[in-house]
């Protein structure tokens, strides 16, 4: 078969895949006797019977469907040159989304209604050039964010009325740092600001940070990172917020998280996941770092039998007493929730727990910093004690992804099917955005399965189990003690910023965690790069050799056979040796301040 017949067989396969899912859709909606939702409307309610059949899971699946193959079929079909331009430029989309939302577009078209505004009067109320204005949103209504009525009318959509405010116009342009005092049903447009302030600044960063960065994970020199560029500060980003010039930010942030909440609700932790209804009543839950304990709420409220401790940092743990109070008061009168303040970087006071349950935890911090949390409560457990860990698991872009897809039937992940890419492409995309974010901000990091085994392992679990909640990106990863033995104690100390104790007679190898000297520039080592060395692990079925370390990196010829993200040489000039500035600029790491 020629390559073009191949090539219009995939579109075809792509455009009926499109075709019987709008079908699908059709059918569903016609059945509820109620009309999809219209790309024109020009307001959006999440709780609108059409939005919420969306969360219908025959509805959501082909919605899934379409976005991944009118997202390919455009790759396939348009010029590359066009493709690969676009994407360089996508910047503006962010940038031109936070000036319509800092001038109040959204809400001054709300006000306006279907018929719009003219871009006069939308520069107007701020005092701003109109010509501009028209500019950014003309770029946004070509992007289905704001509609162009009339040449130079503007009105909202269904998408730009995601991001109102719920305030009046001359309430926002009287009070601008107070936009985000109130009621919080502006949290989807603080998040926005957010995600296209400081993420898209300290995005502009990550180049120069990648480049940079230590070939060691964990390592203390790659602490620099695209945040403290882009704000030039040595303030961790949460003590950046808390300083007094930054108290819109912090608000912002604050109900941007709730924001993120809202799209991940607590109580979509409880179909398709870990069984919470096959615990015996009376068992013990202990939701570590819970926040205001949203999740275990969600548990205790479907299963009022289970005992439940929620524990924070001082600071946070009344905050969840308080939503406790106003959500689940029986649960607290009954004696069956207790709030305690706890650091999971100390010893775990709860002896004899059923469930470690950690929501969004992991996803914060480096592998030895989650090996320290894991270890602790690896210390507290009993043998029928169970960790659940719930956070983003990353699956690879690669069909038959190794042992990603199969390690012995222990996480079989829905993929897409063929010839989408299994991971569904940009309609799932968010998974990497937020495991770059993490990265931007805090130096946190979204797992594959093998990186999750890899730290629990570390930490003295064994991984038993990946589950992936159908139409929730909250994966839950279980896992079991690891029983010591007299050949392998139950943590073994792998990981790459761990010292290497040296191997006792009879015990488990210890790995070289030092990286060996190499004349090809060392391995990139991105957050899901194995540790250095020359490690060999088979666990749960999953073959972890990683032998290959920087000293073994051969260059590979790139081809239709790609190469290995371990193996992949930097493109930079060989480094010079860590901590000494070169004289060249070209070579020096770019300071802290700008460069
Ligand atoms: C992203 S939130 C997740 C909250 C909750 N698990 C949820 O899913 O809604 C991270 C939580 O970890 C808590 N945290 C951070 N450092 C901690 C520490 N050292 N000890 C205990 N909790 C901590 C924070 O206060 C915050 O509530």
């Amino acid at each position: 078969m020629s390559t073009t017949t191949t090539t219009l067989s995939t579109l075809r396969e792509l455009a009926s895949l499109i075709t019987t899912s709008i079908d699908t859709i059709e059918a569903t909606y016609a059945s509820h006797d109620v009309d999809f939702p219209s790309l024109a409307a020009h307001t959006f309610s999440p709780t609108d019977p059409a939005e919420k059949l969306r969360q219908d899971p025959i509805v959501s699946g082909a919605i899934l469907a379409i976005v991944a193959a009118t997202a390919q079929l455009s790759a396939e079909v348009a010029s590359p040159i066009v493709s690969g331009m676009q994407a360089s430029q996508s910047h503006f989309i962010s940038a031109c989304l936070n000036t319509a939302l800092e001038l109040n577009v959204v809400e001054l078209l709300s006000e306006a209604g279907p018929g719009g505004m003219h871009v006069r009067e939308i520069a107007g109320a701020s005092n701003t050039n109109p010509g501009l204005v028209a500019r950014v949103l003309r770029l946004l209504a070509t992007h289905h964010i704001f509609r162009e009525v009339s040449t130079d009318v503007f009105a909202n959509n269904r998408i730009s009325a995601v991001f109102n405010k719920a305030k009046s116009p001359r309430e926002l342009f009287e009070k601008p740092a107070q936009r985000f005092d109130g009621s919080g049903s502006e949290s989807l447009a603080a998040l926005a600001e957010h995600m296209s302030t400081i993420n898209f600044r300290s995005a502009a960063e990550l180049t120069n940070t990648v480049k940079y960065a230590s070939p060691m994970n964990g390592s203390k020199s790659k602490q620099i990172l695209p945040f403290h560029r882009a704000f030039d500060t040595k303030l961790s980003f949460y003590e950046w917020l808390h300083q007094p010039e930054n108290v819109l930010p912090f608000k912002r942030f604050a109900l941007a998280m709730k924001g993120v909440s809202e799209m991940k609700p607590g109580d979509g932790i409880l179909e398709g996941g870990f069984d919470w209804g096959s615990l015996p009543a009376g068992s013990q839950i202990v939701d570590v770092g819970s926040g205001n304990g949203q999740v275990s709420l969600h548990i205790a409220q479907k299963y009022p039998e289970l005992r439940i401790v929620n524990q924070d940092l001082a600071s946070q743990i009344a905050g969840a007493e308080k939503y406790w109070q106003q959500n689940l008061p029986l649960h607290i009168d009954q004696d069956l929730v207790e709030f305690q303040a706890h650091d999971f970087f100390t010893p775990q006071p709860v002896k004899d727990a059923d469930i470690f349950l950690l929501r969004y935890i992991t996803h914060n911090w480096q592998d030895d910093k989650v090996v320290q949390i894991l270890q602790h409560l690896r210390n507290a457990a009993k043998p029928e004690t169970r960790l659940v860990l719930i956070d983003d698991v990353v699956p690879g872009a690669a069909r038959n992804s190794g042992s990603e897809s199969d390690s012995a039937n222990l996480h079989i992940r829905p993929v897409a099917p063929a010839p989408l890419l299994p991971n569904w492409g940009i309609a799932k995309a968010q998974t990497y955005y937020t495991d770059l974010i993490m990265y931007l901000l805090v130096d946190g990091v979204e797992r594959t399965v093998d990186a999750f085994s890899r730290v629990l392992d570390c930490a003295g679990w064994k991984l038993q189990r990946v589950y992936y909640p159908s139409g929730a990106d909250q994966s839950h990863v279980v896992a079991i003690p690891l029983v010591a033995t007299s050949h392998a104690p139950a943590t073994r100390h792998l990981c790459p910023s761990r010292p290497a104790r040296p191997a006792a007679a009879g015990s488990h190898p210890q790995p070289d965690v030092q990286p060996r000297q190499s004349k090809t520039f060392p391995a990139f080592a991105g957050p899901q790069a194995p540790p250095q060395g020359s490690i060999h692990l088979h666990h749960a079925g999953v073959d972890l050799d990683n032998s290959r370390g920087s000293g073994a990196s051969q260059y590979v010829p790139d081809g239709p056979g790609g190469m290995l993200a371990t193996d992949i040489r930097c493109p930079c000039p060989p480094p010079v040796p860590r901590r000494r500035r070169a004289t060249s600029s070209s070579l020096a790491p770019p300071p802290l301040s700008k460069d």
